[in-house]
């Protein structure tokens, strides 16, 4: 089978706490953005519980055992009794970019072999599971905008539609790690209450909405900033670097959004093709 997981963006990101095990409590709107990876599964002859895995595309920077699709299928291979599978992921979503491309091909990994091997595991079910992957990982198995909390784990659905706007993904030539992010934090009640966001029009996230990341990782690196300035430059709504970055979305108007200096780094935007 054949399945397309997707990226995400975060509207506000709020850092509120550092936990006793490691992690931090957040708070942030996930928005899922129709930039997929291309992942083909299929059963293989052979002994149990064994996943062979190619990745085509981008080069994921990690042994094959750490990839996330590998984790994942492992995972439920722990609890079933799975025969042995082949999985292609073709790498399309940037890593190091906050668009959250490796926890979407976990959690589509673990729908797909729910589905596959009919095992009948509930859509509450396969939250647990994502959970113990990635903290943004639970989000994708619904993949509806919703309203995170605690790790990123805890989810309220939001109604929330941008289907009226054109949404920009740019992705500067840098790789902000997520650990690296969160280092350079001070942990620090939220000043506005994302839960609320959709209350908001979408004129005035700008003055209220805050990614906490920003701060820290502009400093560090500057051209992450520039594309944001860029993207209000050019007529964005609202312009923000996404998770812990290096990736910034801007929301536009619908029409002729006209990003020339922007182009060579754009990787998706709505309803067009890539570049
Ligand atoms: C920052 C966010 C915002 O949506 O997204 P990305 O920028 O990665 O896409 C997420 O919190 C990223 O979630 P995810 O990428 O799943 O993180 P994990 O693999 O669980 O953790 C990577 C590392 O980040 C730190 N971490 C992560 C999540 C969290 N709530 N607190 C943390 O302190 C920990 O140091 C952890 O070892
Ligand atoms: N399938 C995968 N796709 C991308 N990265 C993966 C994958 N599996 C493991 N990783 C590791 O996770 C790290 C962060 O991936 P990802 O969640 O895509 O990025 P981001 O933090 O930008 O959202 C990568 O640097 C890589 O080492």
């Amino acid at each position: 089978m054949r399945i397309y997981p997707n990226a995400k963006i975060n509207i506000g990101l709020s850092v509120t706490e550092r936990r006793t095990d490691g992690y931090h409590n957040l708070e942030t709107v996930f928005y899922p953005v129709g930039l997929r990876d291309v992942l083909e599964l299929n059963r293989e002859e052979g002994p149990k519980r064994v996943c062979y895995f190619e990745n085509t595309g981008i080069a994921i920077d990690c042994p094959e055992d750490k990839n996330l699709v590998v984790r994942a299928y492992k995972l439920l291979a722990s609890a079933y009794d799975l025969p042995a599978v082949r999985i292609n992921l073709f790498k399309t979503i940037p890593f190091g970019a906050g668009l959250g491309g490796g926890s979407s091909d976990a959690a589509y990994t673990l729908k797909a072999l729910n589905e596959y091997f009919e095992l009948r595991i509930s859509e509450k079910g396969l939250e647990n599971y994502a959970s113990r992957l990635g903290s943004d990982c639970a989000f994708f198995i619904r993949n509806r905008p919703a309203f995170a909390s605690g790790k990123g784990d805890v989810l309220e659905d939001m109604a929330l539609e941008l289907d009226e706007y054109e949404i920009v993904i740019v992705k500067p030539d840098c790789k902000v790690s997520t650990a690296e992010a969160y280092a350079g934090i001070s942990p620090a009640k939220a000043v506005f209450n994302l839960r609320e966001l959709n209350l908001l029009p979408l004129t005035a996230w700008r003055k209220q909405v805050k990614n906490d990341f920003e701060t820290t990782v502009f400093a560090k690196y500057p051209a992450i900033r520039k594309v944001k300035e860029e993207l209000y430059n050019r007529g964005a709504l609202y312009a923000s670097m996404t998770g812990s970055g290096a990736g910034v979305f801007g929301i536009f108007p619908k029409g002729d959004v006209v990003l020339d200096t922007l182009q060579g780094n754009i990787i998706w935007r709505t309803d067009r093709s890539v570049k």
